[in-house]
């Protein structure tokens, strides 16, 4: 996949299927869309996904910038769904004053050469977010290219959107969080070091320092799957401060993976959050601790492989 970022000189060789947006979770109904630019390849054109960085409600300061999933996190997921082209296009005060009938004709048609586009019908684009899919649709028979405006996709009655993920992430409902992504939440990150305490009282656990800009669920204990180098392995994650042993308040993401013993440092670690479990608390000393841990253990032994 060919990522394009930190400029807004380029143009793509060839014709391109085109799908603007934040996708942020790529959840199924982001899927859906880019379903229908994948599906395009067949024709010979190129899919391309066009995304701003950082996001309009970021520039102008009417969100949080905590994202359901990484920069990184989403790249992977581009690549992995066998998107061609990411554009990552440097939103600024400058670019996003950009009409949106020169951001058609400029950028979809000059730089991409979009022969076809997939939106969502509150596709926004352009100066004060102005252009719209009303807009995309005036505009393709002067430049010859076809839109398809995708219909929302609805879970228990209420359209799937980002929003929707994050509150039922912020209450810790991962089975309904894997439904409306259509997959388990992942936090996909480096192992690093820790305190070395785990492996003394044999649970050693693999270490994750998400970045600020990662949403996480409540602090607590979550039944996970883990993926290292293209294995699947059965893991049981704390997500929280580990306040019985650290007073650093550093948020971190640790797990123990069942039926495991390698020395990961290092590696990159992907982990799907399944099921919340308890919340993470303060012991009274190590060996409460560790014997919560080993029936937190025992227990995520029953959930993962049964009893
Ligand atoms: C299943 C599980 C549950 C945990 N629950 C708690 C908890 O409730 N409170 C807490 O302070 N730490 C909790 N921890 C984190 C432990 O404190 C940590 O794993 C241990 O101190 C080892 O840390 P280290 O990797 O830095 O050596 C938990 C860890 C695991 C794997
Ligand atoms: N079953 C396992 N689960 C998690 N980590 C394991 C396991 N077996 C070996 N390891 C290794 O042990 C490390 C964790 O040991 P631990 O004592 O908790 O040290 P640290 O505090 O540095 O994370 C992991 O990063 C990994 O390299």
């Amino acid at each position: 996949m060919q990522i394009i970022q930190g400029t807004t000189e380029f143009e793509l060789c060839g014709k391109s299927a085109v799908s603007i947006g934040k996708f942020d979770g790529i959840h199924l109904g982001h899927q859906k869309l880019l379903g229908n630019i994948l599906e395009q390849k067949e024709q010979g054109q190129k899919a391309v996904v066009f995304t701003f960085d950082p996001p309009p409600s970021v520039l102008f300061g009417r969100a949080d910038d905590r994202e359901l999933m990484t920069k990184k996190e989403k790249r992977m997921a581009f690549e992995q769904m066998g998107i061609d082209v990411l554009i990552e296009f440097p939103l600024t005060v400058q670019t996003a004053a950009t009409l949106p009938e020169d951001f058609i004709e400029d950028i979809l048609v000059k730089k991409l050469h979009a022969e076809y586009i997939a939106a969502g019908p509150d596709v926004s684009f352009g100066d004060k977010g102005a252009g719209n899919y009303m807009l995309l649709r005036s505009m393709a028979g002067r430049f010859g290219y076809q839109v398809e405006i995708i219909d929302k996709i609805y879970f228990n009655g209420r359209e799937i959107s980002s929003t929707y993920v994050r509150e039922e992430l912020e209450k810790g409902n991962m089975e309904m969080v894997a439904k409306l992504l259509g997959a388990p939440y992942g936090i996909s990150e480096t192992i690093a070091h820790g305190n070395s305490y785990g492996r003394t009282i044999g649970m050693p656990t693999a270490n994750l320092l998400p970045s600020a800009a990662k949403l996480l669920p409540p602090r607590g204990v979550y039944y996970s799957e883990v993926f290292i180098k293209e294995r699947k392995y059965a893991g049981i994650t704390n997500i929280g401060y580990k306040p019985t042993v650290s007073d650093n308040g550093q948020m971190g993401v640790e797990t123990f993976i069942y039926e495991f013993d390698e020395d990961i440092y290092g590696e990159e670690m992907t982990i799907r959050l399944l099921s919340y479990k308890r919340p993470e608390k303060k012991f009274d000393g190590k060996d409460a601790l560790k014997e919560q841990m080993m029936k937190d253990i025992e227990e995520g032994k029953a959930f993962h492989f049964g009893s």
